[in-house]
């Protein structure tokens, strides 16, 4: 059965864009839900986590993503999906900064690991890297555009003709999503 997890990131206010320009924060949170502190009576949004602005990446990954992981080596498809408007810490969360390792980071360096500890099976681990714009998919390996999806028999969603890219190490993932201008377009892992 198919389970899914929805949290809410709450990100602290950036001092050069937020803090400067007297941007106030205006939400106030408990464990599953958040509330605008200015608004009384305020109806709670309510989630499966509410993931506070002091947790760092590796929380994060440690509480919903890990799991996910650990799934995937064992053969159960996951996805880690990071949705938001922009500004909202998509790219920080998903990829990380030169301070702090996202959760593309701490998953590529558990698959690796348990991929060496299963030795009695063989795997094959590559990456593709498809943005969806405007309504429209495109291929950020190969740059062919406008690539169709579709749902095989087994309810599988696939996107058509995509490039693939064979990968052995955890840096070849981090390397192949960044070079160029792709670092802007990281928002989920599947
Ligand atoms: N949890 C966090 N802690 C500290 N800073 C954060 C956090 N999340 C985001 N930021 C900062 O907030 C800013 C916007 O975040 P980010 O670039 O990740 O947003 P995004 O959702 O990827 O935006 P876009 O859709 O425009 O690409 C960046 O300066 C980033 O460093």
């Amino acid at each position: 059965m198919a389970q899914q997890i929805v949290a809410v990131r709450i990100r602290p206010l950036v001092e050069s864009s937020e803090i400067k320009v007297g941007a106030q924060d205006y939400w106030d949170s408990s464990s599953t839900a958040i509330f605008r502190k200015d608004v009384s009576d305020s109806l709670p949004f309510v989630f499966d986590h509410v993931i506070g602005k002091e947790e760092i990446n590796r929380d994060v990954y440690n509480v919903f993503g890990k799991d996910i992981v650990t799934g995937a080596v064992k053969g159960i498809n996951g996805t880690i999906f990071a949705y938001g408007q922009t500004s909202s810490g998509k790219t920080h969360t998903m990829l990380g900064s030169d301070t702090e390792p996202g959760l593309i980071s701490y998953a590529m360096n558990d698959i690796f690991s348990l991929v060496q500890l299963a030795t009695e099976r063989c795997f094959l681990i590559s990456l593709s890297y498809n943005e969806i714009y405007n309504e429209e998919v495109h291929d950020l390996l190969t740059g062919a555009t406008n690539l169709k999806i579709r749902e095989n028999e087994m309810g599988e969603i696939r996107v058509l003709e995509c490039g693939q890219e064979l990968v052995d190490k955890p840096e070849d993932v981090l390397r192949l999503m960044t070079e160029g201008d792709k670092r802007r377009h990281i928002g989920a892992l599947i």
